[in-house]
């Protein structure tokens, strides 16, 4: 069967300069949620613009349901995939309702359209965010956290069929932290996103990619990539499987290595 998404040896970097990233095959089914993880600079962000159709592939390729992303034209890229990046927009004026329309810009064609129909799609996507008290303030006088929000709630009035997020649960409290994953489980979309907090990967991601220096270190199944053997030379830290009492749950704690604390 085709992938949903499928990375086919892609890569990217500078025109003059070395590779950023190189050589990514991935093959990820419909409603999959794949974890990017890597310690900085090891190209994750730069894989996500990749997906998000932000840049082109200089090595290789990337489709969806087998199409390539560069056959596509902007707007039915824009029809298929949204992002929620690190970097917000700088519409303060708007209101938060404002912001979230937006996402409803690549399925307007011409005057024809029932607006009552995308405010519906804005208002649910508002409420799954808990932001529907705040439709009508502007996004200048948010909280960062409240921003997060509004840049999932606009990716979900673009009524993706792929979702990507770059470090989404950043600015976000524990309790929206965990709203947010269940809410990605709850979507059934084909996710990618990348996230920091190795705990919080292993809890929401189906699958994990592990990259390091633009390259990919290991990828499968989140318990056999989210492994102290794997993950400990990647981070350079000595990485301890715990178990949580007492709810018995298994849980990661990183150490700096013993010869780096004993001086
Ligand atoms: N346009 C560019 N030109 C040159 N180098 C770039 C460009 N974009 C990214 N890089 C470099 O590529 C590497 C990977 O960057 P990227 O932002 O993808 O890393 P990351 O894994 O998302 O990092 P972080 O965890 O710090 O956000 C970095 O060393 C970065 O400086």
């Amino acid at each position: 069967m085709t992938p949903h998404l499928e990375l086919r040896a892609a890569g990217w970097g500078p025109r003059r300069g070395p590779p950023v990233l190189r050589d990514v095959t991935v093959a990820l089914a419909r409603g999959q949620i794949l974890g990017v993880v890597g310690p900085n600079g090891a190209g994750k962000s730069t894989l996500l613009r990749l997906i998000y159709r932000f840049l082109q592939p200089r090595w290789g390729s990337v489709h969806l349901d087998g199409r390539d992303l560069w056959a596509m034209g902007p707007r039915e890229a824009a029809c298929k995939i949204a992002a929620v990046l690190q970097e917000q927009p700088s519409d303060f004026a708007l209101t938060v309702r404002e912001i979230v329309d937006l996402g409803r810009a690549p399925h307007r064609r011409g005057f024809g359209r029932d607006g009552a129909q995308d405010a519906a799609v804005v208002s649910r996507a508002l409420a799954r965010l808990d932001l529907a008290a705040l439709a009508d303030r502007p996004f200048g006088t948010m909280s960062g956290g409240e921003r997060q929000r509004a840049m999932v709630a606009r990716a979900l009035a673009q009524e993706p069929e792929l979702l990507v997020l770059d470090e989404p649960t950043n600015h976000l409290d524990i309790r929206h932290q965990l709203e947010l994953l269940a809410l990605l489980r709850d979507l059934r979309l084909t996710i990618v996103l990348s996230l920091h907090d190795l705990n919080l990967a292993s809890a929401v991601c189906d699958s994990i990619l592990l990259l390091q220096d633009g390259a990919v270190r290991a990828q499968g199944a989140t318990a056999a990539v989210l492994d102290p053997a794997t993950l400990g030379p990647v981070f350079g830290v000595t990485v301890r499987p715990e178990r949580l009492a007492p709810s018995g749950r298994d849980h990661l704690t990183f150490h700096l290595n013993p010869q780096e604390t004993s001086s």
